[in-house]
C-alpha cells in the first residue's frame, strides 16, 4: 500500500500534541522531540501534495551543494532567494553544507570530498556500515552563517536497493521540512542512478520538530486538506558523474498539489 500522507500525520501530531518551547528566533513553537518517517522511493517521489512545492529551488539548491558551494550567487543568477536572510554583504554563507560535503578540511591541512568518496564505497564495498556524511564539522560551526540542520546521512544497500537515513537536528515542519524530505529523496535517485542500483527507502529523522507560532494559520489550513497521490521523478539522461547534472536533466510528472500557501520564515 502506498501512502502519501506521512507528512500530514507528523504535522498533525506536533500541532496536537508539541508543547509550547521558546526559540533563537524569538517566534516561538510547537515542539515535540525526535520523530522517523519512512518513505518508499519505490512508491513515489516524496513531494508534499498539501500545498504546492517549488522544486525548482530545492533541485537548484541539492546541484549548489554538490559543487560545494557557500556564496549565494549560483542560486541569484537561478532565481533562487532561499538562503539571501543569512547571507553576507558578500553573498557568503562560510563553511556550511557544501563545504563540509566536499571539502572537509583536516588537521594536517588537506581536504576530504565526502561525496566522491562515499559514491567509491557504494560501488566497491557496498555492504559497507560506514557509508556516512556529516555536515556537523564541530570545529567550523562558527564560522557557518547557520550550524546544519540536516546534519548526518547514511546510506545502506541491500537486494539491489539504495536506502538512505538522515538525521535532521532542526526541523521547521511547515517550510524547511518538505524541502529536506524532497531533496534527499532526489539525491538517493542520483546517487542510486551513478551506483547501477534502485532506490529503496528515504528515513527522514528529526531531533527538535517544531511548527513556528506564526505558521498555525497555514498548518490549519494544509491539515484541511486530503493528500493526493506523490508524483514520479524521471531522470533524463545519466550523467557521468554524480557531479555533473543539470537542472533540466529532472522532471516530475503527475505532480497535483493543492495551492502554495504563504508563510513567513523565522531568521
Ligand atoms: N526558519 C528556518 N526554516 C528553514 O526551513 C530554513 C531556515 N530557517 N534557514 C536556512 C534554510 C533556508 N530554507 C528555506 C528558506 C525559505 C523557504 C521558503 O520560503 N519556502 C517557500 C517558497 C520559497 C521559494 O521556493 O522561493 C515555500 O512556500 O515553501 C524554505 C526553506 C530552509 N532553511
Ligand atoms: O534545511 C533546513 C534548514 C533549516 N531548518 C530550520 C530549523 C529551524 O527552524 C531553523 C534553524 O534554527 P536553529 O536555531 O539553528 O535550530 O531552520 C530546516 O527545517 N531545514
Amino acid at each position: 500500500m502506498s501512502r502519501s500522507d506521512q507528512y500530514e500525520t507528523f504535522m498533525r501530531d506536533v500541532f496536537e500534541h508539541g508543547v509550547e518551547k521558546s526559540d533563537r528566533t524569538g517566534v516561538g513553537t510547537r515542539s515535540m522531540f525526535g520523530y522517523q518517517m519512512r518513505f518508499n522511493l519505490q512508491e513515489g517521489f516524496p513531494l508534499v501534495t498539501t500545498k504546492k512545492l517549488h522544486l525548482r529551488s530545492i533541485i537548484h539548491e541539492l546541484l549548489w551543494f554538490l559543487h560545494g558551494d557557500s556564496n549565494i550567487k549560483y542560486l541569484h543568477d537561478n532565481k533562487v532567494t532561499i538562503w539571501d536572510e543569512w547571507a553576507d554583504a558578500n553573498g557568503d554563507l562560510g563553511p556550511i553544507y557544501g563545504v563540509q560535503w566536499r571539502h572537509w578540511k583536516t588537521s594536517d591541512g588537506g581536504y576530504i570530498d565526502q561525496i566522491s568518496n562515499l559514491i567509491h564505497q557504494i560501488k566497491t564495498n557496498p555492504d559497507s556500515r560506514r557509508l556516512v556524511v556529516s555536515a556537523w564539522n564541530v570545529g567550523e560551526i562558527d564560522k557557518m552563517a547557520l550550524p546544519p540542520c540536516h546534519m548526518f546521512f547514511q546510506f545502506y544497500v541491500a537486494q539491489g536497493k539504495l536506502s538512505c537515513q538522515l538525521y535532521q537536528r532542526s526541523c521547521d515542519i511547515f517550510l524547511g521540512v518538505p524541502f529536506n524530505i524532497a531533496s534527499y529523496s532526489l539525491l538517493t535517485h542520483m546517487i542510486a542512478q551513478q551506483c547501477d542500483l534502485d532506490v529503496g527507502d528515504f528515513i527522514w529523522t528529526g531531533g527538535d520538530c517544531h511548527i513556528y507560532n506564526n505558521h498555525f494559520e497555514q498548518v490549519k489550513l494544509q491539515l484541511s486538506r486530503e493528500p493526493r497521490p506523490y508524483p514520479k521523478l524521471i531522470i533524463k539522461r545519466r550523467p557521468d558523474s554524480i557531479f555533473d547534472y543539470n537542472f533540466e536533466d529532472f522532471e516530475i510528472v503527475d505532480y497535483d498539489p493543492w495551492p502554495a500557501i504563504k508563510a513567513p520564515i523565522a531568521v
